[in-house]
């Protein structure tokens, strides 16, 4: 089937590339022209597990183009928008000019019986507005939310967990016929994944946008519950990584996603709750989601207590002090900045006086252009040099990895704070490391 994909950025790019290896005819849009150039080469525009392969593997096959000009959507029969919504600056409502502007520059190209299947995550009531606007074209607006995580974003969207789709339906929620129509082209789209499985929810639009908030939420609110109880962990003397096990092995908990330590980040939990609280109290439903607020605050209170125990392992001030930070991206295995963490202690720490170095396997090039006031280095051992502390903000494996004596050899001071909680604090304090983290004793 042809298939036109607009926005290609973390999202974008990967479906496209991932419908072309599903043998579909894929046209990626995008408005960076540096973006599409790099795409069109076949060269990853950022760091994602698998996409070059992926690239490599379609090149050749005529199968996945990339372009500016939005006319080139014209004839594709399901067109995806995945363009960004960011946080409005200043505000915790979403910004949603990208999604105006893709779905006005799209609209002219539109044919009747041509399905704009919405991938970006939106406020609810979205997916209703669109589609009015799409009244007399003949074409269908349906909402097809996307789970992908970083890191796993190829084998996210070729073996996703679920597939959702949000048809236009009556008043008794039963899908029009063109619901119907919109979701056989689907099906047809997503024929290889649905046939290993894959389970299907389908559902109208309200349903369908708050779904994918409300995953991002509940993920979001484990998270910040594991990282409450460490707090108390912090306390009371008590080990939240053995907490988080033992509380893990019931299964109606499980151990997933109860990673104590700096928090989350990145380009969608912290934006999504935030629009989410924005949304309901637009609604008048405002109270439903209070808790989310203390999710976020409890996230947000981890930076705080991370620069805090950088001080008390710097004999109580950083002043003047070596930081060496390891990590920039908000997780392993993405180059991904956004809202990082790590790059918001570092920047913190840097703005209380510390000298502060970051190093990141992927993500230098990224934090340079955003915090270009900070110094980077290439390497774990580099930017340790002569530190008096080194902070652990993103679990890459290499840095899972480091040899207590090997790192203590450069640093002027054997001290370390375990961001992550993913280190040996037996194996470090036994090479004479002042050995802190979050949640841990
Ligand atoms: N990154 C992720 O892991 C996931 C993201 N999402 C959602 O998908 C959406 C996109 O997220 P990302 O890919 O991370 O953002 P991104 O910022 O990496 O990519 C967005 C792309 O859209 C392009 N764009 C902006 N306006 C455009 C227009 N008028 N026409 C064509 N292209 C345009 C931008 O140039 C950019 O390349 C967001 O709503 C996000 O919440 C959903 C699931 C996973
Ligand atoms: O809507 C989105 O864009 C995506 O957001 C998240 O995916 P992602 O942001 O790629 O990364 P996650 O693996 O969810 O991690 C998010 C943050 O939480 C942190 N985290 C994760 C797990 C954990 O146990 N503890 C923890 O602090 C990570 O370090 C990271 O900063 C969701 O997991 C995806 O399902 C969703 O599609």
């Amino acid at each position: 089937m042809r298939i036109s994909v607009i926005g290609c950025g973390y999202l974008g790019a990967v479906h496209a590339a991932s419908m072309a290896s599903l043998g579909h005819d894929v046209v990626g849009i995008d408005v960076d022209a540096g973006k599409v150039a790099r795409l069109a080469a076949s060269t990853a525009p950022f760091y994602e597990p698998g996409l070059p392969e992926l690239l490599a593997e379609v090149s050749g096959t005529g199968r996945l183009t990339f372009t500016t000009d939005m006319a080139q959507a014209a004839g594709a029969q399901v067109h995806f928008l995945c363009v960004g919504t960011p946080q409005k600056h200043g505000e915790f409502r979403a910004d949603l000019s990208y999604v105006e502007s893709a779905f006005e520059a799209l609209r002219p190209h539109l044919a009747p019986g041509d399905v704009v299947a919405g991938k970006s995550t939106v406020p609810v009531g979205t997916a209703e507005d669109l589609a009015a606007r799409l009244t007399g074209s003949g074409a269908v607006l349906v909402w097809n939310p996307e789970f992908l995580r970083e890191g796993f974003a190829v084998q996210d969207t070729l073996h996703p967990d679920r597939l959702v789709y949000g048809l236009p339906t009556d008043d008794e929620g039963v899908p029009t016929p063109e619901g119907d129509a919109a979701r056989a082209l689907l099906d047809e789209v997503y024929a290889t994944p649905l046939g290993e499985g894959t389970p299907l929810v389908v559902t109208d639009y309200a349903t369908s946008q708050l779904v994918k908030v409300a995953a991002n939420s509940f993920l979001a609110t484990k998270i910040s519950f594991i990282n409450a109880m460490a707090e108390l962990c912090e306390a009371t003397g008590a080990d939240v990584t053995s907490l988080a096990d033992a509380i893990g092995y019931d299964a109606r908990i499980g151990r997933r996603f109860l990673n104590a330590g700096l928090g989350f980040g990145g380009g969608c939990l912290p934006k999504d709750i935030r629009a989410f609280m924005a949304r309901a109290g637009e609604l008048g439903v405002d109270q439903a989601l209070s808790f989310l607020r203390e999710v976020d605050a409890i996230n947000m209170r981890r930076r705080v207590r991370m620069v805090d125990l950088a001080r008390e392992v710097s004999a109580g001030s950083i002043v003047g002090k070596r930081v060496a930070v390891l990590g920039a991206a908000f997780k392993p295995n993405s180059d991904d900045i956004r809202d990082s963490p790590a790059l918001s202690v570092a920047a913190q720490m840097q703005l209380q006086g510390a000298h502060v170095t970051v190093t990141d396997p992927q993500a230098v090039e990224n934090a340079r252009v955003k915090w270009p006031d900070l110094k980077y280095a290439a390497s774990a051992l580099e930017a340790a040099q002569d530190a008096d502390v080194v902070v652990l903000a993103t679990e890459w494996d290499e840095y899972r990895d480091l040899v207590p004596d090997e790192l203590g050899e450069v640093v002027a001071h054997r001290a370390i704070v375990d961001g992550r909680n993913v280190l040996d604090p037996k194996a470090w304090r036994a090479a004479g490391w002042t050995y802190r983290a979050l949640g841990r004793p």
